[in-house]
């Protein structure tokens, strides 16, 4: 008996083990099945993926592309940009040796130290401070004097006489003189003209700018334009910041913005971004979001007649 009911046992063992081989060897087709169904279905979302990718890169108005970074370092030669001439030039006399034959845009780390950026930094937070708009733009121009008050301009030289020299020293304006000559060098070399041919050209101007909301047109720095149109006599127009884009202040990149898309440049204490003022370099600034973006924007006229001194202490 014990023996039967044994060997009915192993029977009931080896059916219980078939079942199970059974079961999972079904297991096994059933996932075999629908792994089939993943991959065919892993496949269908990765070529839709790259469709949408490919559609929405497409879109040329929506692409920012940058050009180079607040952390990144352009040294020795700047990093430049060709783009075509726009037609602007031909309306304007031409200046052989220094109207924009080659267009573009560039930008370079080397041509002015952190160091010497944080003293026109200190320089213009003086200045600045004297007033200052109420809105978030305010502008402190050397050469005219003009500096934003309220929600106009006085001219620092008339308003504040002689106590000027209290807040600006030779060393200041050397320094200013010194720092547009090696912007003029290297504008020159990089599009192939003639230095001595270019002339410094009005506005000059500090700007300081916050996320203070604008109270007149003169604080609404965030619109498109193109410099020649804006300010006539502009052949080129370079900018030197003072300030970092990402710990000194948020927003206000400078984009350029071409047909196919926008380029932003990130703004580095002591990096110069320059370019040829016509519409082939149409452009805008971000709006700050938060801190304090400090930049000095310095112009160069092939029109002698547009020319303009250096600014100087009375
Ligand atoms: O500060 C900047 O980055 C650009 C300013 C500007 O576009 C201008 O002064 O015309
Ligand atoms: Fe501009």
């Amino acid at each position: 008996m014990v023996r039967m009911r044994n060997t009915k046992g192993a029977n009931a063992t080896e059916i219980e083990k078939k079942i199970k081989r059974g079961n999972a060897l079904r297991q096994g087709s059933a996932w075999r099945g629908h792994r089939g169904l993943m991959v065919l279905l892993l496949v269908a979302l990765s070529v839709c993926g790259a469709a949408l990718w490919l559609y929405v890169t497409s879109l040329d108005s929506d692409i920012t592309e940058t050009l180079v970074r607040q952390g990144e370092l352009v040294s020795a030669q700047p990093r430049v940009y060709t783009v075509q001439c726009s037609e602007d030039y031909e309306n304007y006399k031409r200046y052989p040796g220094c109207t924009p034959q080659r267009c573009g845009r560039a930008v370079t780390d080397s041509v002015v130290t952190r160091e010497e950026a944080q003293v026109l930094r200190r320089l213009a937070e003086r200045g600045l401070a004297l007033a200052g708009s109420e809105g978030g733009a305010s502008i402190l121009d050397l050469h005219s004097g003009a500096l934003s008050m309220g929600k106009q301009f006085v001219n620092i030289y008339r308003y504040f006489g002689d106590q000027i020299g209290d807040v600006f020293t030779q060393e200041d304006f050397q320094l200013y003189r010194d720092v547009r000559g090696r912007i003029q060098a290297v504008i020159a070399e990089t599009f192939g003209l003639d230095p001595t041919l270019m002339y410094l050209t009005k506005p000059t101007f500090f700007s300081r700018i916050n996320s203070t909301a604008a109270k007149t047109q003169h604080d609404e720095y965030w619109h498109p334009h193109i410099d020649k149109v804006t300010y006539g006599s502009f052949d080129y127009t370079s900018l030197l910041y003072l300030s970092d884009y990402g710990s000194d202040f948020s927003g206000g990149r400078f984009v350029f913005m071409d047909q196919n898309g926008n380029r932003t440049v990130e703004p580095r204490a002591g990096r110069v971004s320059f370019f040829s003022s016509g519409s082939e370099n149409l452009h805008r600034v971000e709006k700050v979001t938060w801190g304090t973006r400090y930049a000095i924007t310095v112009s160069f006229t092939c029109d002698p007649a547009h020319a303009i001194s250096d600014p100087a202490l009375p």
